[in-house]
């Protein structure tokens, strides 16, 4: 987590990884550039919805919400002309692709002030989000709580290749906290600036990004927004199967779309709603620069559609930046099926020449020139033809420019028999934010009970409820409590989370508040239960209820729950068992 200065100056992150943010000179604040024109626009399309007489139910709700955060003055309802209102929706579909200059335009264009207080803001500045720190009792070396958990897993490339035995294509996962100093933290765990991050990075063969298992997902249909989509205004989805999407070059390849579809499993299996579930393209300039294509797993709350997970192609990128800094090859050398013949320009050094010449450097320059790349040697090579020598400057040795001609260095394309390729492996990146998940997974599987709406219910899917089953015994009598007892201890042994309540409350009142807290299924033991160890399962979701041995009703409650068995399935043995048990 706490990352020394050099890794994130050259992956990027010290120089680049930065928002746009304007202050309000006269009351200090600060705004996010993109988020301010994103609400003042929004909040102006809805005030001229309202205007027109269009305002819908959750128009008011909104406006509501905004009005107790004081942010009145940019609500009122004042009708736009439609050309405005067109542009307004134009910018808000490219909202996540300005940059700032941009920015800075739209908030002079629209006259974007202060939502508070209506008072003027300077235009935007960036300001880099990884928070500082010094590392070590000296206070000289610099360091970073990390933003992301990829970098350190790049830092560990070689040695994960070699725990793979050399074989591509193979992939490295990290779960850890992540530090982002956000300009404005809000909306509970959306937006936080310590967070719970899950990233895979799976490296590949830049030249076969295929995926073995694609035919596993190729059918899973998903809705996408792609970029030409966006940039055109609209954010109308596109409806169709990730085996369409990597076949129409949409997607840009197998293993991006492969990854695609698994987190869309992921989320639907953990209770997310299919229907609030989109994969939104970054646009080019949204993108970072050597990125080959991008798409986020958007979520639908009550505070707009959230990215929940990116996954990008970074290309070999990260890989390329720490072997050029560190000068360590951070390469694939795979055995070639059979050899082939290459034309390549090479470097052949007078070594004991360089020594004498170069002194303690001489290692650094050797190694300089050993590791460049076929185009900078032939750019090289035409140098040191054209003018006998040639000359250039090492990083790590700032204050000289070395010079050398044909008595120390000949560089010269010759004709090879290669066994053996060596390349760099691009990567596809799956990075998962959790709390922003768990925080949708809530909201898509909270409702109330038509019947009586302060009846709530948290629908979460059984293998992801933390208590699964909570057993009820219909009374605090003496008589039942060996039954729990037995009962709890196969639970025990089942490895099946439990709760008991044996408070007093009614039976209907404990089902309806383990129901808010998700619990999936109550177990109720009864004088019958005593008699022939027969219990009664209830369903949350439905409130049905089956009758069985409780060892039926067990094995039911783990085949539901981590087999992926449906109730109708997992209890066809089981009896119904129509009870008044205080439910309705
Ligand atoms: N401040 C944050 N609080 C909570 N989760 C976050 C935060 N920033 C990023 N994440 C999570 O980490 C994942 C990967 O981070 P990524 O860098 O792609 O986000 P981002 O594009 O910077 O997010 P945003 O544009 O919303 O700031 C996101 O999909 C999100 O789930």
């Amino acid at each position: 987590m706490l990352t020394p200065h050099e890794v994130f100056k050259t992956s990027g992150h010290v120089d680049k990884f930065a928002d746009w943010m304007c202050k309000d000179l006269k009351t200090g604040e600060i705004f996010r550039a993109d988020h301010l024109v994103e609400e003042v626009l929004e909040a102006r399309l809805k005030g001229d919805k309202a205007a027109r007489g269009e305002a819908t139910k959750e128009v008011e709700e909104d406006e509501d919400k905004k009005k107790r955060k004081k942010k009145v003055k940019e609500i009122k309802n004042i009708k736009l002309p439609d050309e405005e209102v067109a542009e307004y929706e134009n910018v808000l579909a490219q909202i996540d692709g300005f940059s700032g200059p941009q920015l800075g335009e739209l908030i002079k264009k629209y006259n974007i002030v202060n939502p508070g207080t209506g008072g003027p803001l300077e235009p935007p500045i960036e300001f880099n989000l990884m928070f500082d720190t010094a590392i070590g009792p000296s206070g000289q070396m610099k360091g970073y709580l990390r933003p992301e958990t990829a970098q350190g897993q790049f830092l560990n490339f070689s040695k994960l290749l070699d725990f793979n035995n050399e074989k591509m294509p193979f992939a490295s996962a990290s779960i850890g906290k992540s530090f982002r100093n956000e300009i404005s933290p809000r909306a509970g765990l959306l937006r936080v600036r310590e967070f719970l991050m899950a990233e895979i990075e799976h490296f590949v063969d830049p030249e076969d990004k295929s995926h073995p298992r694609f035919d596993e997902v190729k059918d899973v249909k998903l809705s996408f927004l792609p970029k030409d989509v966006q940039v055109a205004g609209s954010n109308k989805l596109v409806e169709t199967t990730i085996g369409e999407a990597v076949k129409s070059g949409m997607v840009d390849n197998e293993t991006l779309g492969y990854f695609i579809a698994r987190i869309y499993s992921f989320l639907i299996k953990i209770g997310v709603d299919s229907t609030r579930l989109r994969f939104r393209q970054h646009m080019a300039n949204e993108m970072a620069h050597y990125a080959a294509d991008c798409w986020d797993a958007e979520l639908q709350t009550s505070h707009g559609w959230i990215e929940c997970v990116g996954c990008a192609d970074r290309s070999a990128y990260d890989l390329s930046v720490h072997s050029a800094r560190t000068n360590e090859k951070l390469v694939v050398r795979q055995q070639l099926p059979e050899p082939v013949t290459v034309e390549k320009f090479e470097v052949e050094i007078q070594k004991k020449k360089f020594g004498p010449k170069f002194r303690k450097n001489a290692g650094t320059v050797e190694k300089w020139l050993l590791e460049r790349t076929q185009c900078e040697l032939e750019d090289l090579a035409k140098e040191l033809k054209d003018t006998g020598k040639i000359s250039f400057k090492i990083a790590s040795i700032p204050d000289e420019t070395i010079e050398l001609d044909t008595e120390f260095i000949n560089i010269e394309k010759v004709t090879k028999v290669e066994h053996v390729r060596e390349f760099t492996p691009n990567v596809i990146e799956p990075s998962f934010g959790i709390g922003r998940i768990i925080y949708s997974v809530f909201e898509h599987s909270f409702w109330s009970r038509p019947e009586d709406k302060d009846r709530s219910v948290l629908s979460l899917p059984p293998l992801v409820a933390p208590t699964k089953v909570l057993l009820v015994p219909l009374s605090s009598h003496n008589d039942l409590q060996p039954i729990v007892k037995k009962l709890s201890a196969k639970l025990r042994k089942e490895q099946i989370p439990f709760k008991v309540d044996d408070s007093s409350a009614s039976i209907g009142k404990r089902y309806a508040r383990n129901d808010e807290l998700g619990t999936p299924f109550g177990i109720t033991i009864d004088f019958d239960s005593v008699k022939d160890e027969s219990v009664t399962l209830r369903e949350r979701d439905s409130t049905k209820q089956v009758r069985g041995s409780f060892e039926d009703i067990v094995a039911a409650v783990r085949e539901i729950t981590y087999n992926g068995v449906s109730w109708s399935n997992g209890t066809a043995k089981l009896t119904p068992f129509d009870s008044q048990s205080g439910d309705a």
